[in-house]
């Protein structure tokens, strides 16, 4: 299945490739990508130096599959536990793989639903996507709130816009979930918390310091949710470097301030990104 332990954690992950050179890894422990390089040599994930590679913790960036709760939404920890839990690879080629988390009911006393969650990732030279199928193997309704809590690496914060929210409304986490809505591209020069409701399924990150742009197209995801920590909370934050804020942006596809998805017993439900970078 191509499992390879990674040199400097001793982690089980999986490494795609495609015959033009673009890579990505994929770590069993969260079914965590912690890398998209595409073929024409741009790093487009984040990932601390700083991040802890020790399970049960939860890798610093790249991609956690927030699962079955985003955030505080719920009776669960933060962000549910599906990105503190190891997968199985169940499929895999040369610029694919699927993992599976086969949860019994039993690893958390708050939330006694059987469940399977796949997580597949298909790479491709410039774009890579990422499908999150949930399917209650139970025998009573479930209900999850969730995210592909996307990291992205960028040149410098002040030179970065989101387009593609403007006139949406949204919850702002900083002021206790205030509705607000948004006015032009979303620019960062404070620390951004922000539950973007019911968005448009393209949004784009535009670098002008880099001179690209990555433009993610959701699918079954309502919300998105942008994040910068800022100064304080990154200093606050054990496995993230101090200055980091300044190289990163996260925009997280999720099913959170719209309201939890009910699955009835046998049923499924799918979410899927796509990641595309392009010149501007
Ligand atoms: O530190 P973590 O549990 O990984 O959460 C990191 C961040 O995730 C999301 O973006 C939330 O909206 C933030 O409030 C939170 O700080």
């Amino acid at each position: 299945m191509g499992i390879v332990k990674d040199d400097a954690h001793g982690l089980d992950k999986v490494v795609l490739k495609t015959p033009q050179g673009a890579s990505s890894e994929v770590f069993l422990h969260g079914a965590h990508v912690t890398s998209f390089k595409t073929a024409s040599g741009k790093d487009v994930m984040f990932l601390s130096k700083e991040s802890v590679f020790k399970p049960p913790k939860a890798i610093r960036g790249g991609v956690p599959v927030c699962f079955p709760q985003f955030g505080q939404l719920g009776p669960l920890g933060q962000h549910g536990f599906a990105r503190n839990t190891a997968f199985e690879v169940v499929e895999s080629s040369d610029s694919s793989v699927t993992l599976l988390l086969k949860a019994s009911g039993r690893e958390d006393e708050r939330y006694p639903h059987p469940f399977e969650l796949r997580v597949s990732v298909k790479l491709e030279d410039e774009a890579l996507t990422q499908e999150m199928t949930a399917t209650n193997t139970g025998d009573k309704p479930m209900d999850f709130t969730c995210a592909l809590h996307t990291y992205f690496s960028v040149s410098s914060i002040e030179k970065v816009h989101v387009e593609g929210l403007d006139g949406v409304g949204y919850t702002d986490s900083l002021q206790g979930g205030k509705p607000l809505t948004q006015d032009g591209p979303v620019v960062f020069r404070q620390e951004v918390d922000r539950i973007y409701l019911a968005t448009p399924d393209t949004i784009k990150i535009v670098d002008e310091g880099a001179g690209s742009c990555v433009e993610i197209t959701k699918t079954g995801f309502p919300d998105a949710v942008v994040w910068n920590p800022w100064i304080d909370k990154s200093k606050a934050m054990g496995d993230f470097g101090d200055d980091e804020y300044q190289v990163m942006l996260c925009i997280e596809p999720a099913v959170a301030g719209s309201g939890a998805v009910t699955l009835a017993p046998g049923k499924r439900w799918t979410g899927t990104q796509s990641l595309a970078l392009s010149n501007l």
